[in-house]
């Protein structure tokens, strides 16, 4: 049996595409491990798959000065070495690498093992822990044709990105059921990215008493975010993440207020979803989900609204102009040909082992 390690870790954008490979890649007979760190949420989400799952020391590599600096490096240093042990032990045919600081030592003791490595890209410019690993990658996918430039020649495949098959599997009736909410009212789902994002979400609780008006509202906004005070209002329902209801809750759902992280808006696209997205602010990251969300915008799937300059007014105005033309929303997606990435990383992988 080929052996896989899967790495990747930090947020859930770094786990959710490895656990979109899991059932093709057991399809394809490959017998597969999981490295990520001691205790981050990729241990959380990996837990549910039957994947051995191994921890190593993991830290994080910053471009501006931290206190942690000083620890950090050891941190890694620490997290190559436990890498290699597990290189020698688990003897992989090929790791496939979803990026994240985690990432970095598996890909360079795969390398130094002189085991095929492929990395994955969901941005559309590379992240600092892809940067690192590109030398020692066979391959580098990535999610967006722009980023094929920022990429070695010979290096790059464009495959987009791995969504979970079961996403689109979703029971409205489940979604509706589990949110206690009623199927005479059109549903918002918010998501504030896999970690939630405090300006959306506190974007959506000013705006809530006039949504609630019109809407339901779902809203996943991130660990110890959620607001107490706000928790017996009659079709408002916060949740800090959720895994297995997720399906059913973009079933149920009319109209996705989100971050403008890649996965998130690849699901959205895969499944459909007209949706308003709020994109981190250049001042807080290196600009890639403007960029994701002015390609969505200019290709008619999304609204966008600054985080700058978010009002209440103008958040109610865009959900009320994507709800009452979602069609049109609906329409531009359906004739987006979005590639199957599953099929084309496990052919890829196939192909280096
Ligand atoms: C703040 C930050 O640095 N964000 C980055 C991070 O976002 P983040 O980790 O939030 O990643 P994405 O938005 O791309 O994906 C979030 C994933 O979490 C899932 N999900 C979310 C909430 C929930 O309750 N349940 C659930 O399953 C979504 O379905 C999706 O699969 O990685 C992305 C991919 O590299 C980048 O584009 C983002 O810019």
């Amino acid at each position: 049996m080929k052996q896989i390690i899967l790495t990747g870790g930090g947020t859930a954008g770094h786990v959710t595409p490895n656990i979109a490979l899991i059932p093709k890649l057991k399809e394809a007979g490959y017998e597969i491990n999981y490295i990520g760190s001691y205790d981050g949420i990729e241990k959380k989400l990996i837990s549910d798959f039957h994947v051995p799952y191994f921890g190593i020391s993991s830290g994080k590599l910053r471009r501006y000065f931290d206190i942690k600096n000083f620890t950090d490096p050891f941190k890694v240093l620490k997290g190559c070495r436990e890498a290699i042990r597990l290189m020698n032990k688990l003897k992989p045919d090929i790791v496939f690498s979803k990026g994240g600081f985690v990432s970095v030592p598996v890909v360079y003791a795969a390398q130094r093992r002189k085991i095929p490595v492929i990395i994955h890209e969901s941005d559309m410019t590379p992240g600092l822990a892809n940067k690192l690993s590109l030398p020692f990658a066979n391959k580098v996918c990535c999610n967006f044709p722009e980023t094929i430039p920022y990429l070695p020649s010979g290096k790059a495949v464009l495959t987009g990105s791995p969504i979970r098959q079961e996403l689109l599997l979703g029971n409205r009736l489940s979604g509706l059921k589990f949110c206690n909410f009623t199927a005479n009212k059109p549903v918002i789902m918010v998501i504030g990215g896999s970690m939630g994002a405090v300006a959306v979400n506190n974007a959506i609780r000013d705006a809530l008493s006039k949504l609630l008006e019109n809407y339901q509202i779902v809203h996943l906004c991130g660990k110890g975010k959620q607001d107490s005070s706000l928790n017996h209002i009659t079709g408002y329902i916060q949740f800090e993440y959720v895994k297995e209801e997720l399906k059913d809750l973009f079933a149920m759902t009319d109209v996705v207020v989100s971050r403008a992280g890649a996965n998130a808006i690849c699901e959205l696209l895969a499944l459909k979803k007209p949706n308003v997205l709020i994109p981190l602010s250049a001042a807080a990251s290196r600009g890639d989900q403007i960029l994701n969300a002015k390609s969505f915008q200019k290709q008619g799937f999304s609204a966008v609204l600054e985080e700058e300059s978010l009002d209440t007014m103008q958040l109610i105005d865009t959900i009320n102009e994507v709800y009452t033309n979602k069609a049109t929303y609906i329409n531009a997606m359906s004739n987006s040909k979005q590639a199957d990435s599953i099929d084309i990383i496990i052919n890829l992988i196939k192909s280096l082992t």
